[in-house]
């Protein structure tokens, strides 16, 4: 599904007098039906890469393909479309539109693409009701918690079908009780066959993934899968790792 190759981000000065090396060459795939998740400290470049694989930035080296397609190759006019046709996107901070109603907000990717009302009517009538939405289809943005909003986010990023599921920090607006149903509609999507890779500093977070990728210094510098663990044996896994990590940071200075 998603391949990276030796992927590199630099990023320069306007008058390229300095030059920053985020990432220094990243590797790994997301196969078909999986829940990546990426961890790094704050600065390490995880907005970083999900910019890159969301065609919005290009990298300094490397290569990302989606399903044998290559990034790089998309013009620059067609990238919207691109996002449109094979991406879905969940943002911190939901990124809904509060003149319109819910049910506009999640339309607008499909009214975008220029999809038929009969479409958009059959999709919506699949997905509100697994996102608990049918109630307030109605009602505007700021009339809803923030549970509901992000919710609503969800159900715009995945009415397109989308090949693969981005999630940037999703949980990052919520407190702890709307964060977990998030993260259980966002497995509960994962295990109906939605490929998803989320970035997140939050362990628990990243608890509800398959497998986790450590970004530090650029590298991806560790990995865990969650095989057979619960969700709270993996929450621990992921934490004692961030602990061993953490510790080897500190023994640097
Ligand atoms: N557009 C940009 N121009 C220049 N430098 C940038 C740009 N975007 C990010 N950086 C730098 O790249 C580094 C990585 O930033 P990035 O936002 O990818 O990290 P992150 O891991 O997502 O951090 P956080 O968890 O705090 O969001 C930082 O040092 C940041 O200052």
């Amino acid at each position: 599904m998603l391949k990276l190759r030796n992927v590199e981000k630099t990023y320069y000065s306007m008058l390229k007098t300095r030059a920053e090396r985020v990432l220094k060459g990243i590797s790994f795939e997301v196969a078909d039906n999986e829940f990546v998740a990426i961890m790094g400290e704050s600065g390490a470049g995880k907005s970083t890469l999900l910019n890159l694989i969301a065609t919005l930035d290009d990298p300094t080296a490397g290569t990302i393909t989606l399903n044998g397609q290559d990034l790089n190759q998309v013009k620059e006019d067609e990238r919207a479309k691109f996002r449109r046709e094979h991406l879905g996107f969940i943002f911190q901070d939901f990124d809904l539109l509060d003149t319109f109603n819910v049910q506009d907000n999640i339309y607008l990717p499909l009214v975008l693409a220029k999809k038929p009302l009969s479409l958009m009517n059959t999709r919506l009538a699949e997905i509100a009701p697994k996102l608990g939405l049918s109630e307030v289809l109605n009602k505007h943005p700021y009339e809803l918690s923030g549970g509901q909003q992000q919710r609503v986010a969800a159900a715009r990023a995945i009415i397109t079908n989308p090949e693969l599921l981005l999630a940037d920090e999703p949980t990052g607006a919520l407190d702890s009780r709307t964060s977990a149903e998030l993260l259980n509609l966002l497995e509960e999507l994962n295990q109906a066959g939605q490929t998803t890779l989320m970035v997140t500093h939050s362990a628990v977070a990243a608890s509800h993934s398959k497998r986790v990728l450590f970004i530090r210094d650029g590298i991806i510098f560790h990995q865990l899968y969650r095989g057979n663990l619960t969700q709270l044996q993996f929450l621990t896994k992921i934490s004692e790792t961030l602990t061993a990590m953490l510790g080897e940071a500190d023994q640097h200075f």
